[in-house]
């Protein structure tokens, strides 16, 4: 296929940008030359390109991408991560993890589903577009971050705050986190569960072991409070989300001494929570469980996104359209699994997820079946046509 060509990479060609995506090593909060790639496809393609930085106290410094051809509306929107979490042991692997090494038709390395694999195919989706069938009246915009795998303080959430700032809105947007459990076709995410964690701290009075009318031991109240979150689920899932789920995460006492009874005894809980409750909500379920039973406690809650819906209309219809013309399978509607930046996005515009194959992601040897990014591309190309209208025909 002809087309755009730039610095050696075929923008045409998702294989060839996804391999040189993995080719670089970053893990958040490092960027690792990745946006750099998709600059050096995007600016020859027409893209305006801005590269913006963003920090705060306590966090690391994040590389953002935010990447517009075209100035009229409507402004259709590919968001995603350039971010990778750790290879974890690489003697796991029976790749170099960032080799971006190409096996009986599978691209291996970490992030090629979870999703350099998916922005390579938005990037060969549009250069396909422009060099097949011209522009178009509306925009398309990516929105890359390094921030999605971490913290996500300094990346999609702060891109959306500039974006607002100089007056540039989005009218729909695609995420391309891996949402089909098996294979292409399979799930369409129309909204996310909610996260937040609890950190539990229980207090008592140290002492000795042999003595311990002297003490006042937290851990016996520690274990009770976390028996009592853990008995009961919090619901029974509602229309269009599975149950909300506590799991423990930690449990910390940091105590060396057999002969001794800690001051003091820590633990740390994530909830992921549905659209039956609020972060108020849960803290009330919460200090219902633990104020019965007793002691110095202190509990602090930290939330990372509410629970949220793109009710099935005009967007979700035309993705699952656009997947069920590529794939001959129409997706399930779903809002299950963890959260993503599409929690910030829904503020802004309707967004649904759709993406490659998550079998193997944050795994030792993720890969992509290339017929899988082969496909995709083709779905996002079917995406745009519906979402910016029939291109200009090249004069
Ligand atoms: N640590 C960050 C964000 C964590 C986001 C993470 N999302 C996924 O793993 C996506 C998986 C899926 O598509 O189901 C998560 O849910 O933990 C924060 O807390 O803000
Ligand atoms: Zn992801
Ligand atoms: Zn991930």
């Amino acid at each position: 296929m002809g087309g755009a060509s730039t610095g050696g990479l075929a923008a045409t060609d998702p294989v060839a940008i996804a391999r040189a995506l993995i080719r670089c090593p970053s893990v958040t909060p490092a960027d690792a030359g990745a946006l750099g790639v998709l600059e050096s496809v995007l600016a020859p393609l027409g893209f305006t390109c801005h590269r913006l930085r963003f920090e705060e106290p306590g966090t690391a410094p994040v590389e953002n991408l935010y990447a517009r051809l075209g100035d009229r509306g409507p402004n259709f929107c590919f968001a995603g991560h350039t971010d990778v979490v750790p290879v974890g042991d690489p003697r796991g692997w029976t790749v170099d993890p960032f080799g971006g090494e190409i096996h009986n038709g599978h691209l291996f390395g970490r992030g090629a589903v979870d999703m350099k694999g998916a922005i390579a195919a938005f990037v060969a989706a549009v250069a396909r577009r422009i060099a097949e069938k011209g522009t178009s009246d509306g925009s398309i915009s990516l929105l890359i971050t390094g921030d999605e795998e971490g913290p996500s303080v300094n990346g999609t959430c702060k891109v959306l705050d500039w974006l607002t700032a100089r007056g540039e809105t989005l009218d729909a947007c695609v995420v391309g986190e891996p949402t089909n459990p098996k294979a292409l076709g399979d799930m369409i995410k129309i909204g996310r569960r909610g996260s937040l964690n609890g950190r539990l701290t229980v207090r008592g009075v140290q002492g000795h072991a042999a003595y311990p009318h002297l003490a006042d031991n937290p851990l016996p109240k520690l274990v009770r409070m976390l028996a009592a979150i853990t008995a009961e689920p919090l619901d029974e899932g509602t229309a269009h989300f599975q149950p909300s789920t506590l799991a423990l995460t930690t449990i910390d006492v940091g105590n060396p001494a057999t002969n001794v009874i800690p001051a003091e005894g820590k633990a740390v809980f994530n909830i992921r929570f549905n659209d039956a409750h609020t972060p108020a909500s849960i803290e009330s379920w919460l200090r219902a469980r633990f104020d019965p039973v007793g002691g110095d406690y202190e509990l602090a809650v930290d939330v990372r996104g509410v629970s949220f819906l793109t009710p099935p209309g005009a967007l979700t219809e035309s993705v699952a359209a656009a997947v069920e013309r590529v794939t001959g399978r129409r997706p399930e509607f779903s809002t299950t699994g963890g959260t993503s930046d599409a929690r910030f996005i829904k503020d802004h515009c309707p967004v649904v997820e759709f993406g490659l194959v998550g079998q193997t992601m944050h795994k030792v040897d993720e890969r992509v079946a290339l017929d899988d990014l082969a496909r995709l591309t083709d779905i996002y190309g079917a995406i745009l046509d519906a979402q910016i209208g029939a291109p200009r025909t090249v004069a």
